[in-house]
């Protein structure tokens, strides 16, 4: 029995629910309701315990922090973070350590929490800091007139211009969506690089499209020293962009050129546009490889043909992401393994493989030229 039909049972038994003979899946509903009615509380709540620094100032202490402690060292009420830590506890961000140095109760990391403390390689904590803010947050209230077709994006209909407008006026936004986006390339690169090494075999140099920062580069020549890299981005993006040893950054732009490589990589770029601008972005990057040798390296999300109700964690995020295209993008979209196939049999390629990366929400697709 899963763990909701556990609590079902619980609260027909609490409320005699059997007795008063209501269908079980009505039941469940009435109870699963309350995730939806509050369901920004918890990307609410777990970001205020970022913007506060407690997984930081839990991350590596051998004793539990305590409440006294936690409260003085951010700056916080104790009463009101006592009960946003036992929020967070119920949900096993963080859990009570049974006794601090001082032999007081106090507050612990979980896997969970580590991977919110900004000093972690793997932290997520800057993606969900950008993607909680207002600027993100406001297209939501114009999904529903978009449906109706009253506003061309719900970006547009909150911020009047569409992402990479907005982000080429609003530069902190801009850094702090590339900061964003590393922190997934943090996590995806190392998996990817270990999980198929045979990618990059033979592989001497790499144009990675819509690069963003240079992150994934970065990563990808510290494993592979041999490997040149080519950073291209829009020019605004990379203007505030570190220098990385064995990358250049070039700018440009994918729909009128890609500069030449063996091999070209293109991470959660193609999930920003619809089918005819992707196969315009792929027909470029297969320009940019060598007709018999190169290849194209396509990291993105394959969602399931067909429901399976949340069964699989990784692909309901996935589709979680697909709404965000539909927010933040003009008919980009998460695809499936029928959808990548039109798209890149539409863009001229002789072959292609999927496979999954290890505990990601994204595959690597290499597309033959
Ligand atoms: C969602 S981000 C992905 C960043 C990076 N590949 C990663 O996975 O971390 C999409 C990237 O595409 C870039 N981009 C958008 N339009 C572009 C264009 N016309 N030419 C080149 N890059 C573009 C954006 O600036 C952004 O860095
Ligand atoms: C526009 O391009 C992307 C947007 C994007 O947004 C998000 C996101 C935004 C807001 C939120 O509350 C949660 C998630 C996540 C992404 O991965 C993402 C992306 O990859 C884009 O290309």
């Amino acid at each position: 029995m899963g763990s909701t039909e556990m609590e079902l049972d619980q609260v027909m038994r609490s409320v005699g629910a059997e007795s008063m003979q209501e269908d079980r899946e009505e039941t469940l509903a009435k109870v699963e309701i309350w995730r939806y009615v509050f369901g920004f509380v918890e990307m609410a709540v777990v970001s205020c315990a970022v913007e506060l620094g407690i997984p930081d100032l839990l991350e590596g202490r051998d004793h539990p922090v305590t409440l006294e402690d936690l409260a003085s060292a951010t700056g916080s009420d104790p009463q009101l973070l006592s009960r946003v830590m036992r929020f967070l506890i119920n949900r096993r961000i963080f859990k009570e350590g049974s006794a601090s140095s001082r032999g007081l109760p106090g507050y612990v990391q979980t896997p969970l929490s580590r991977l919110l403390a900004k000093t972690r390689g793997a932290s997520k904590a800057s993606f969900l800091l950008m993607m909680s803010s207002p600027t993100m947050m406001d297209p939501w209230q114009y999904l529903s007139r978009y449906l109706k077709g009253k506003v061309s994006q719900p970006f547009v209909g909150a911020h009047g211009v569409d992402f990479w407008g907005y982000g080429a006026a609003h530069r902190e936004d801009c850094d702090l969506f590339s900061l964003a986006m590393a922190c997934c390339a943090r996590g995806a690169m190392p998996a990817l690089i270990s999980a198929y090494p045979e990618v990059l075999e033979g592989v001497r140099s790499v144009v990675d499209v819509g690069g963003s920062d240079g992150t994934a580069l970065r990563i990808l020549v510290e494993a592979c020293p041999w490997i040149h890299g080519i950073n291209f981005d829009l020019p605004h993006v990379l203007s505030n962009a570190q220098k990385i040893h064995g990358v250049e950054h070039v700018g440009g732009d994918m729909f009128v050129h890609v500069p030449n490589a063996d091999a070209a990589f293109i991470m959660w770029v193609l999930h920003d546009w619809e089918d005819d601008d992707s196969v315009r972005i792929l027909i470029n990057c297969r320009q940019a490889v060598p007709p018999r040798t190169g290849k194209v390296i396509i990291v993105e999300s394959v969602i399931a043909e067909e429901p399976d109700h949340g069964a699989d964690k990784l692909n309901d995020a996935a589709l979680m992401l697909d709404m965000c295209m539909m927010a933040y993008t003009n008919g980009g979209k998460e695809r499936t393994l029928v959808e990548w196939k039109d798209i890149l049999d539409r863009s001229g390629f002789a072959s292609h493989s999927i496979k999954p990366i290890p505990g990601e929400l994204r595959s690597v697709i290499v597309a033959y030229p």
